[in-house]
Parts: structure tokens; C-alpha cells; sequence
């Protein structure tokens, strides 16, 4: 698959409103194909990790040693996450990580990391630093999520020291979601009383300034399927 961007984005109307509030949200991102088969090989994959943390580390175990757990050290280790979850930064969600090198990319042999070589050529480059007038941006880096029941990625505001992000993005592939159905993307510094939703959809590009506090509601308990995206961060080296 080769994957291409819709080509009836305006792309100085959609860098107007990015300029003016710092994110956007850009539908039928791809030409659909390109995003049926994405979410047609997350949702075959087999190979997703679970990746919390505990403060500044991070944990990762395959989703079949998770399932396979003894039921007491289970809830022993989700009291701890939600304790944490209260006013710390904490996260639980299944990934599978792309490369940053493209020679790593393609020995990965993937379609996911097919499209985070497509995110990264020069054309894909060319349209984002159109869209976000920021010329510094080299690459995108990659990872596929997928937040199952009870995952969720309380505030933060994506700065890390040295990796040179400049804006995150994320291709949300899931049909059809509701949004009690949870991970809603939300920026809870807009307003404290009321404040603006983003409801995974298909083919759905969020794209934002890093900087802003954002997090991931939880998926809930009743959701009948995954929240499956691709996302990372526009970057320079
Ligand atoms: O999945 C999303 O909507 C946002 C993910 C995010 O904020 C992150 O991974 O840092
Ligand atoms: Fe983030």
C-alpha cells in the first residue's frame, strides 16, 4: 500500500486555524484506502505491548503475559495505576513502536512503519511544515496505540528535553465511536468548567502545539471495541 494525503486539504485555511488555535482536526486525513489498511493491520496485530509507567519509568509487558497474570498481583498492580492516576502523571495503553531510522523502518517490513516513512518523506514534511508554518520540522516519529478498556494518559504537556518536538499528531482509525465510550482526547486547561472534546473518529488527524496540557479519558468499561491511532510527534533532529 502507498499511502497519500487527501488532496482536497486547503492547506493555508487549515494553517490559518492552527496559527489561531494552536489545533486542529483534519478529516479524511488519507485517501481512505491507505486508512482501511492501516486499521485493518493494527486490528489483526498480535504483537501490541502494554506500556505503563511508575513515575519517570516505563513499564512495558506483552498483552498475553497481561491477560495471563495471577488475578491478585492484577488488581494489585491496577489499584496502584488508579492511586497514581489521581493527580500524578500516569498512563496505561497497549503499542507497537516504529523505529525512528529509516532503514529500521523498512527492515521492520510493516505497514505501520510504511506509514511512518510516508509521514516522514519530503512531500508529507513539505505539507506539515506548510501547515504549521514551522520550517525546523525533519521527521515524525511513530508509534501505533490502542487503548482497550480502562487505558487512559492523564495531563502532560509532551516537552521532553532533546527531543525536539514541535507539534504531536494523531491519525485516530476507529468507526463510530461515542464519546461516553471514553478516550476523548481533552486539553482541560481551555476552561475548568466546560471544555472542548475530541472524538475519535475514522481517518481523523488531531494535530497540535506541543506545550498545551492534554490527556486520554479513560476508555470505558462498557466500549465494545479499541481506540486504535497512529501517533508521535512532528521533530527535528
Ligand atoms: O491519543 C491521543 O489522542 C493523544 C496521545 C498523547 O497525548 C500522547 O501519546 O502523548
Ligand atoms: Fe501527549
Amino acid at each position: 500500500m502507498t499511502f497519500a494525503l487527501n488532496p482536497a486539504h486547503d492547506a493555508s485555511r487549515l494553517a490559518d486555524e492552527l496559527g489561531r488555535h494552536k489545533r486542529i482536526q483534519v478529516p479524511a486525513f488519507l485517501v481512505a484506502p491507505g486508512a482501511e489498511d492501516l486499521l485493518r493491520h493494527l486490528t489483526e496485530s498480535t504483537d501490541w505491548r502494554h506500556v505503563m509507567n511508575a513515575g519517570d519509568n516505563v513499564y512495558e509487558i506483552g498483552c498475553d503475559e497481561l491477560a495471563a497474570m495471577d488475578p491478585e498481583q492484577r488488581a494489585l498492580l491496577d489499584r496502584k495505576i488508579d492511586r497514581e492516576a489521581v493527580e500524578g502523571f500516569q498512563f496505561r495503553f497497549d503499542t507497537i513502536r516504529v523505529p525512528d531510522e529509516e532503514a529500521d523502518r523498512r527492515a521492520m517490513g510493516r505497514l505501520v512503519a510504511d506509514f511512518a516513512s510516508f509521514l516522514s518523506s519530503s512531500a508529507t514534511v513539505d505539507w506539515f511544515r506548510a501547515i504549521t508554518r514551522c520550517d525546523t520540522i525533519e521527521f515524525a516519529d511513530c508509534q501505533a496505540t490502542r487503548y482497550r478498556n480502562g487505558a487512559f494518559l492523564t495531563r502532560h504537556d509532551d516537552a521532553v528535553e532533546g527531543k525536539q518536538r514541535s507539534f504531536a499528531y494523531v491519525l485516530n482509525l476507529t468507526r463510530d465511536w461515542r464519546a461516553e465510550w471514553g478516550g476523548l482526547l481533552l486539553f482541560p486547561e481551555d476552561e475548568t468548567a466546560r471544555i472542548d472534546a475530541m472524538v475519535p473518529d475514522f481517518n481523523l488527524l488531531n494535530l497540535f502545539e506541543v506545550g498545551q496540557q492534554h490527556c486520554v479519558t479513560q476508555v470505558a468499561s462498557y466500549a465494545p471495541r479499541p481506540r486504535i491511532s497512529v501517533t508521535g510527534w512532528l521533530r527535528s533532529r
